[in-house]
């Protein structure tokens, strides 16, 4: 069991964590969205959510989809990830949505990541790294990119959910994500990359053959 049968384990077993009457983040792509699936009969007051894509399918459910600037803090994150690996750092974004997963991640006590075993990497990077920019960044930081040994590509006909541009990078081997991280946000015209590495899952939750494997930091 991979692909869609062991996102869809994944995200159920993630859904037994959220609290009746607590108020969760909600993360973007398709192992999330069998978590805002299962979410109907669990008492869930309402959701702080990583994209536009994610409330329509919340508000669906008749989950209340909240503002982030209405909540304190929040109890509790589930997303899904492009990679993973062994100290659950991340490559995130391949469905563009980076930057608001990483401010509802920091707004989060806890960081569960679902995922289908594919997912699982030793080294960060076979993944193209998303990075998204500014528009009048885009040549800019495309050099710069050049410059680190990576292949950037714009994510063509895409603009972001904050009205900016990714550029997918190719060929990057991530032997440090940390300082990776830090290095591309501290380009002008970088709004954010999808690398969680300053702060990483607390819980991986991995959906695969046996069941799901549950990983701790
Ligand atoms: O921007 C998208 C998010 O970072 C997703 O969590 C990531 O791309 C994984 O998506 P999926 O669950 O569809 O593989």
């Amino acid at each position: 069991m991979g692909g869609e049968a062991g996102k869809r384990a994944a995200a159920e077993a993630a859904a037994a964590l959220v609290e009746a009457g607590s108020v969760i983040g909600v993360g973007t792509g398709s192992t999330v969205n069998h978590f805002i699936d299962a979410l109907p009969g669990r008492d869930c007051r309402g959701a702080v959510s990583s994209s536009e894509a994610s409330s329509a399918r919340l508000r669906e459910l008749g989950i209340p989809v909240l503002d982030a600037n209405e909540v304190d803090g929040l109890a509790l994150y589930v997303d899904g990830a492009d990679e993973v690996n062994r100290h659950l750092q991340m490559i995130k974004g391949g469905g563009g949505a980076l930057t608001r997963e990483k401010i509802v991640a920091a707004m989060s006590d806890r960081f569960v990541c679902i995922v289908d075993a594919a997912k699982r990497v030793g080294v960060l990077g076979a993944f193209p790294l998303p990075v998204e920019v500014i528009p009048m960044a885009r040549s800019f930081i495309g050099r710069e990119l050049a410059r680190l040994g990576g292949r950037p590509v714009l994510r063509e006909g895409f603009t972001t959910d904050n009205g900016n541009l990714i550029l997918d990078v190719h060929g990057l081997e991530i032997a440090e994500p940390i300082r990776l991280e830090r290095a591309l946000n501290d380009l002008p015209g970088v709004v954010t990359n999808g690398l969680f590495a300053l702060r990483p899952a607390d819980l991986l939750l991995v959906g695969s053959e046996g069941g799901v494997e549950r990983v701790e930091r």
